[in-house]
C-alpha cells in the first residue's frame, strides 16, 4: 500500500509519465555524479507546438488524448533506464543516464514522431525537440 502510494506520487495521472517532482529528484544525483565523476547524461526537453490551438479547435478531451498518445510514442522509444516526465501542460523532459551525443537520435525521433502524428495527413501537433544539456559536452 505504502509502495503503491509512493509510486502514484511520482507519476503524472493523465499520461502515466513520471511527474516533474520525480524527474527533478532524479536529476540531482546525476548532476552530482557528473560534477564529481564526469558521468555522462543527457536531458532532452520537448514541447508540443500550438497545443492551445488543439484544445481550442477540437476540445479538451482530444487535447488530453494527444498528450496521452504523445507519451505512449515516446515511452516506446526510450530505454528502461531513461526517465520520461511531463513537467507542465504540454512540456516533457527525458533524462538519459550514460548518454552523450544524442543529437542524431533526436533528428531521427523528430522525423519518426512527425510521421506517426499524421497517419491521415492531419496537421495536428509537431513536436519541438531540443537538446537542452548533454554532459560532458557542455
Ligand atoms: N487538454 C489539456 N490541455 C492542457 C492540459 N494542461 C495544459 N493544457 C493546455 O495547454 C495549453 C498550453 O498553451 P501554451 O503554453 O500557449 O502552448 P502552445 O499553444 O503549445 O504554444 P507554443 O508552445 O508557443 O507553441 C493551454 O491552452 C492549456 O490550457 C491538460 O492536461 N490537458
Amino acid at each position: 500500500m505504502e509502495q503503491e502510494l509512493q509510486h502514484l506520487s511520482t507519476i503524472d495521472e493523465l499520461t502515466g509519465a513520471d511527474n516533474r517532482r520525480h524527474v527533478l529528484a532524479e536529476f540531482e544525483p546525476h548532476l552530482a555524479n557528473y560534477i564529481r565523476y564526469g558521468s555522462a547524461f543527457s536531458l532532452i526537453s520537448m514541447d508540443i507546438d500550438h497545443f492551445k490551438a488543439v484544445n481550442d479547435s477540437y476540445g479538451h478531451l482530444v487535447g488530453d488524448d494527444v498528450l496521452k498518445r504523445f507519451s505512449e510514442i515516446v515511452s516506446e522509444r526510450i530505454r528502461r533506464t531513461d526517465i520520461f516526465a511531463r513537467t507542465g501542460g504540454e512540456e516533457f523532459l527525458i533524462l538519459m543516464p550514460h548518454t552523450t551525443r544524442q543529437f542524431q537520435m533526436l533528428i531521427f525521433w523528430q522525423r519518426d514522431l512527425e510521421k506517426r502524428w499524421r497517419p491521415s495527413g492531419s496537421k495536428l501537433p509537431i513536436t519541438n525537440i531540443s537538446r537542452l544539456l548533454s554532459a560532458p559536452e557542455l
